[in-house]
């Protein structure tokens, strides 16, 4: 991930007829160097920037949907005849598109693509799943190859495991260009992120906190001659949580720069931030409001609080065979959740932010290798994760913030695809739910059950939340022992001794479930 295909030193080993970015530097200013330019060879002609006929001024604190406007022509018109190309894209990065499978542009990027090529800061608002990742990177990559430059753009993350995930869009699409991006994002030894920081990457890809670790104490590094700055999930990354770090890192990157903020969902703090740092943007947004995804089929379920395991496990059981994202509240319940289902023979794996970055990494890579079929996770998954065979995400605990449902049901029914969610609501939470609803402009059916199956299962459960409880504690024990460190039992992998007790062999077959060896 660090470091990228274009190592120092490695360049002139390369034969390829494709323009690439130069590299190899030393840690310096990070101030532009000229000779960056004149490396640059490229064939192609100079990316055309297509002035979009459709351009959406907008006064820094005025809102305007892109898909409104009686003059404009209708959306399917607008997806059958752009291409890439019509939106200004370089040859390069339009093959880099095809050979990703991307044959049309989705509708944020054919708004925002030709907005970022005419150098506009942007807003893009854009549903779950619909390639804002594209939007912005496919620009700042044309941008790239036009004035290449070290230290070219900085993403900022909420997450880690969305920063990998950015940084490998980044580098599919620019592969042939030869982009090089570093991943900086705390939990992981800042060490070897100096040393990839010291091979001056194009793009960096982080989470505040750590990126301001290493603007105040990695000697060398800067980001003065920064062009983009990117927030994806911008709304998050605006809030509370990272404030002070965001208002550290626009201290330390020049002003005169492009902004870009994504996410499916705003905040009015964004607007704060339109008024701070973004020049006169360009809003591209493809709904109005917040939508969830047409493809997605949403469902609730009202249950007493103190079924909500035998219910989640008749759901598994009903729906056997899918792909599942279950969302719970806490760390500690998503790890109590994922050892209970586990204890009955389901091949759950939990992803939580009490895991070391690691196991985060490992469980994440098990679920997408599709090594495990239930991924139990807190709010730490809920945004920009792209899995795309998730078929069901469950609202095991309500989520708090009525936005955080649009993202976490947004992991599945993603680019075009169908999926699930089903929220559970307990006597506790109808108030929750309702602002959901209310957020969404829907009202949702409820997700049929037979109570008297339920109820057959809650015996098996409640001998599974026994054993689970006991895991707990023997766990956190553990952790207290820092000579007894062999099994790390963060995953639960380790955690099976009592599983065969509990099931007896008697949980109906789940297809497509493995069970656990
Ligand atoms: N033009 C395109 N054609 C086909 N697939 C695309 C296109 N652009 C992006 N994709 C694919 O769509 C999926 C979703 O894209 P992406 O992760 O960027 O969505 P997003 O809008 O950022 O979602 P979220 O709001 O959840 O972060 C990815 O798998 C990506 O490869």
């Amino acid at each position: 991930m660090m470091g990228g295909p274009g190592e120092k030193g490695g360049e002139k080993e390369r034969e390829t007829t494709l323009p690439r970015i130069p590299c190899g530097h030393g840690m310096g200013s990070g101030r532009r160097n000229d000779r960056d330019r004149e490396e640059l060879h490229f064939p192609g002609s100079h990316a055309a920037v297509v002035a979009s006929e459709r351009k959406l001024n907008m006064a820094a604190t005025t809102e305007h949907d892109s898909a409104a406007g009686s003059s404009e022509p209708k959306e399917a018109e607008v997806q059958e005849t752009k291409t890439f190309k019509d939106l200004g894209v370089t040859e390069v990065l339009c093959d880099a598109c095809d050979q990703l499978g991307w044959k049309t542009p989705t509708k944020i990027q054919i708004e925002a693509i030709p907005m970022a090529l005419e150098g506009r800061d942007i807003i893009g608002l854009a549903e779950t799943g619909s390639g804002k990742t594209g939007a912005f990177a496919l620009p700042i990559l044309n941008a790239l190859l036009e004035t290449p430059q070290r230290f070219f753009a900085l993403v900022l993350t909420p997450t880690r495991e969305l920063a990998f995930q950015i940084s490998e869009q980044f580098e599919a699409l620019g592969s042939s260009i030869g982009v090089e991006c570093a991943v900086i994002v705390g939990g992981i030894d800042s060490m070897s992120q100096s040393l990839a920081l010291a091979k001056k990457p194009h793009v960096i890809i982080a989470t505040p906190g750590r990126l301001i670790d290493h603007l105040e104490n990695t000697k060398g590094f800067n980001l003065r001659a920064l062009k983009y700055l990117v927030m994806d999930e911008a709304d998050r990354i605006l809030n509370m949580d990272f404030e002070t770090e965001v208002d550290k890192i626009l201290k330390l990157i020049p002003r005169d720069r492009k902004t870009f903020l994504f996410s499916a969902t705003m905040t009015k703090k964004v607007q704060k931030l339109q008024r701070a740092a973004l020049k006169n943007p360009v809003k591209c947004a493809v709904s109005s409001k917040y939508q969830t995804v047409e493809k997605l089929q949403q469902y609730y379920l009202f249950i007493p609080s103190k079924f909500k395991d035998s219910y989640l496990v008749y759901i598994l059981n009903e729906l056997a065979g899918n792909s599942f994202m279950v969302f719970c509240s806490t760390c500690n319940n998503t790890q109590r959740t994922a050892l209970l289902l586990r204890n009955l023979g389901f091949t759950a794996i939990p992803l939580h932010g009490q895991m070391s970055q690691n196991k985060r990494l490992g469980s994440l890579n098990k679920f997408k290798a599709k090594a495990r079929s239930i991924l139990l996770a807190t709010d730490v998954a809920s945004r920009g994760l792209d899995i795309p065979h998730v078929d069901v995400v469950v609202n095991f605990d309500i989520p708090t913030h009525s936005k955080d449902y649009i993202h976490r049901v947004g992991r599945t029914a993603r680019a075009g695809r169908s999926g699930k969610s089903i929220t559970f609501v307990t006597q506790y939470d109808v108030e929750l739910y309702q602002r959901i609803e209310h957020l969404i402009g829907k009202k949702l059916p409820a997700f049929p059950t037979q109570e008297e199956e339920v109820m057959l299962l809650t015996e098996r459960v409640a001998e599974a939340q026994r054993f689970a409880r006991m895991e707990m504690r023997e766990q956190g024990e553990k952790r207290k022992r820092p000579r007894d460190d062999k099994d790390d039992n963060d995953d639960t992998e380790n955690a099976m001794g009592v599983r065969n007790k509990v099931t007896g062999g008697k949980m109906k077959k789940r297809k497509g479930q493995r069970p656990h060896s």
